[in-house]
């Protein structure tokens, strides 16, 4: 049977704790031809798999409205509760241009906008004021009636003034009582609203209906101050979405032309003048100036680009007018990768989070079953006061509310994803944040990862009688094809010595030892010496040379035929700047670090000692993948984890082995479906901040869980025994929500690059 389930996206406003999201999930999952429920809070994102031809979304909608939320389908506005604004970016006029003044770029000149410094405010993103929000309205209110109530119990006799209190508080519930409500007819008896109108009309019951009127404002303001933390932590997600402009200047026939710059295709060409975002990812076809990728990338120099290099859209274009080619359809722009990417690993539950979940799904009918106890007990089988008991089991119930613990652990990662987003750490969610954090061993790459990648030929030793002219054309020849460095190397010093490469047949790569083509009627190699002395190629003085050069730390390639040694190509790689001082930090934290590499030994063993870590050389892949393997045993006897970098491009297998597989630089693109994380800056200092940002946000995640069972218990124990009362209860409770809300966007100013 062929059926294809449609899947469809919602936005979905006004949640704001996981306990928000369980309710949304549970309503929604009972209805008819939908087969598969995802709700995100940090991204307010509702994601439906839905039986083929089913299009019932009104139920849809009607059923999320209904439990008190927005919902509108994904890219229409939906109602919001805060106004939104990009951080006023100096020097970035918005992309909207005057009817016009779309300038040439002949015309486009350096500082063509130059005092026009708008702010970005993105209209679809405008949220409504909280006031303006069926919970701000609930505030408002509530702390009317409240007031009224109080004034009338001052002005008049005793009696009036309780019954102001009643109906404050009756008008002031009805609303919460209605979702409650909605909630308990989709199966849902256990919410925070129905623990709340139990508490309030209970209060009632016993005669605190003063006090029951002042719990029903205070969880008003509560919702709206849980809201409004929510959505701060929702702020880092939403700037990045905000950081590609919408439109674009393209290129036609007839001109230049202001289009909408989700339309673009891939082949047509735009203008991007200075000082503007650029729309889309692109390759430069014309002009030569400064790029910001800092809002891509996090890397905060600009760097100068030029005719057929590559530009992120949402990096800033500083200088010079630049014609693109647009090379991605907008919906794969890097940008949006990062953005689908970090709402996915929101998506993405940590362990701890999971194990949270369970527990809070069995904890609120436990929080009513303890109530009850206390109520009914004490009375029954001491003679206590009913009362009393009745109003301390009250307040047990908004105690046991576990919204505080249930949003602890996704307010961190939320928090941490979008901070590391920033500075272009990303991590696929909370198990890879939980990993990361317990890493012990990194294994790095050597070429293109500690090294640039970037190897350049040294010394050109021909044997006798060939030239080197000769040597090059042939080793070109057989490397024409190939994009390994040492091949991209070698072909860059022939073009440079004007050489043209031998035309070469049957081009075929031998994976961790060279490669091999046929030229002139000869079958031509060009291997490491080890592999080269396997087929006993190498005299004795070419192999004391080529042990001579791999001692300066250069990597040798030896070229031969059946015939003879043609001679032998040293090559070197320099290591990044920062390679050595990042080894030093991740020392400081505690991790060893290896680099493995297909490299001979002695070039390995000085580079490696150079940096300060431990090397393990000449390895094939397979190789590499069993080393990567011995460390996991090894780390996790210690409960320890391993990491790999890489550069993403051919690694990916040992990325997948380790613990934690991160792509790191340029080749990042490439990587980021595949690693576990992503570096985007060619820099090796970003893995120790990749793993100080994990462990902060797993300190962070503790502090949570902390802070919100540690208050819970604290007044659970007050309130049995009497010492606070209702409205205590209700402030320790959003409080508490609050607070851990608060701790969570701490991460968002962490700065990871910090030693500390
Ligand atoms: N295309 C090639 N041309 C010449 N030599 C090659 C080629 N491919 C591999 N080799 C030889 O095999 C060795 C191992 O190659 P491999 O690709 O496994 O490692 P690498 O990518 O150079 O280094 P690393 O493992 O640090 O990334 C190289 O040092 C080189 O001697
Ligand atoms: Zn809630």
């Amino acid at each position: 049977m062929v059926s294809q389930s449609h899947r469809r996206e919602w936005t979905v406003t006004g949640m704001d704790c996981a306990a928000c999201t369980a309710k949304v999930t549970r309503a929604v999952e009972r209805l008819p031809g939908v087969s598969g429920v995802r709700v995100a809070l940090m991204t307010e994102r509702l994601t439906l798999d839905l039986a083929p031809g089913e299009t019932a979304t009104e139920t849809i909608e009607e059923t999320v409205r209904k439990l008190g939320f927005g919902i509108a389908a994904k890219g229409q506005p939906a109602p919001r509760k805060r106004t939104f604004v990009l951080p006023d970016t100096p020097g970035v006029p918005t992309e909207k241009h005057p009817a016009g003044a779309v300038p040439s770029l002949a015309g486009a000149g350096r500082g063509a906008d130059h005092g026009q410094t708008h702010t970005h405010v993105n209209p679809a993103e405008r949220d409504r004021r909280w006031y303006d929000t069926a919970k701000g309205r609930l505030v408002i209110l509530t702390g009317g009636l409240l007031a009224v109530a109080w004034a009338v119990d001052l002005l008049t006799p005793a009696e009036t003034g309780s019954w102001a209190f009643l109906l404050a508080c009756l008008i002031g519930v009805a609303p919460v009582a209605a979702r409650a409500w909605a909630a308990l007819r989709m199966g849902q008896p256990f919410t925070i609203e129905s623990l709340m109108t139990i508490a309030a009309l209970g209060a009632l019951l016993i005669g605190a209906a003063e006090e029951a009127a002042l719990v029903v404002f205070l969880f008003a303001v509560g919702e709206v101050l849980e809201g409004v933390a929510a959505n701060r932590a929702r702020d880092g997600i939403r700037a990045l979405a905000a950081l590609v402009p919408k439109t674009a200047l393209l290129e036609t026939p007839g001109g230049t032309r202001e289009v909408p710059a989700d339309g673009l295709v891939i082949g047509q060409t735009v203008l991007v003048r200075p000082g503007d975002r650029v729309p889309v990812d692109g390759e430069i076809v014309e002009g030569v100036g400064g790029i910001d990728e800092s809002p891509v990338t996090g890397e905060s120099l600009p760097r100068t680009k030029g005719p057929g290099d590559p530009v992120f859209a949402g990096s800033i274009n500083t200088e010079a007018a630049l014609r693109l080619r647009v090379t991605k359809t907008p919906a794969d722009n890097t940008i949006a990768r990062i953005i689908r990417l970090v709402e996915e690993a929101e998506e993405a539950r940590a362990p701890t989070e999971r194990f949270i979940d369970r527990f809070s799904r069995g904890y609120m009918p436990a929080v009513v079953a303890i109530a009850a106890l206390v109520i009914i007990v004490p009375p029954l089988a001491f003679g206590a006061d009913w009362s009393t008991w009745t109003y301390r089991g009250l307040a047990l119930l908004l105690i046991g509310c576990p919204c505080a613990l249930v949003i602890s652990v996704p307010a961190s990662i939320a928090s941490a994803l979008s901070s590391g987003a920033k500075r272009g750490l990303l991590m696929k969610g909370g198990a890879v944040i939980e990993a990361a954090a317990k890493v012990t061993r990194i294994a790095f790459d050597k070429t293109g990862t500690l090294t640039h990648g970037r190897p350049a030929v040294t010394d050109l030793v021909p044997a006798p009688g060939v030239a080197e002219a000769e040597l090059l054309a042939i080793a070109g020849g057989v490397e024409a094809g190939s994009s390994h460095p040492l091949a991209q190397a070698i072909l860059r010093r022939a073009s440079e010595a004007g050489v043209t490469p031998a035309i070469a047949t049957d081009i075929r790569a031998l994976p961790g030892k060279g490669a091999e083509a046929g030229i002139g009627g000869d079958r031509i190699q060009v291997m490491s010496p080890r592999a080269a002395a396997e087929w006993g190629a190498l005299d004795a003085a070419a192999i004391d040379r080529a042990a001579a050069l791999e001692a300066e730390g250069k990597t040798v390639v030896a070229v031969f035929r059946p015939r003879g040694t043609l001679g032998l190509v040293a090559m070197r790689d320099e290591p990044r700047a920062d390679a050595a001082e990042a080894i030093r930090q991740l020392r400081s934290l505690g991790i060893e670090a290896t680099m493995l590499t297909g490299d001979n030994a002695r070039a390995a063993a000085v580079i490696a000692t150079g940096l300060g870590l431990d090397v393990r050389a000449e390895m094939l892949p397979e190789d590499k993948l069993a080393a990567i393997g011995e460390m996991r045993a090894d780390a996790t006897r210690t409960g320890g984890r391993v990491m790999m970098i890489g550069d993403g491009i051919n690694d990916a297998p040992a990325l997948r082995r380790a613990d934690v597989g991160v792509a790191m630089g340029s080749g990042t693109d490439v990587a980021l479906e595949t690693a576990d994380a992503a570096i985007l800056r060619d820099r090796v200092a970003d893995v120790p901040a990749l793993i100080r940002l994990a462990r902060a946000t797993m300190g962070n995640i503790r502090q949570n869980v902390a802070l919100a069972l540690g208050l819970k218990a604290v007044f659970l124990v007050t309130s049995v025994l009497g010492i606070t009362g209702l409205w205590i209860a209700i402030l320790a409770d959003t409080g508490a929500t609050v607070l851990v809300t608060l701790n969570a966007l701490r991460l968002l100013g962490y700065d990871p690059a910090r030693e500390r």
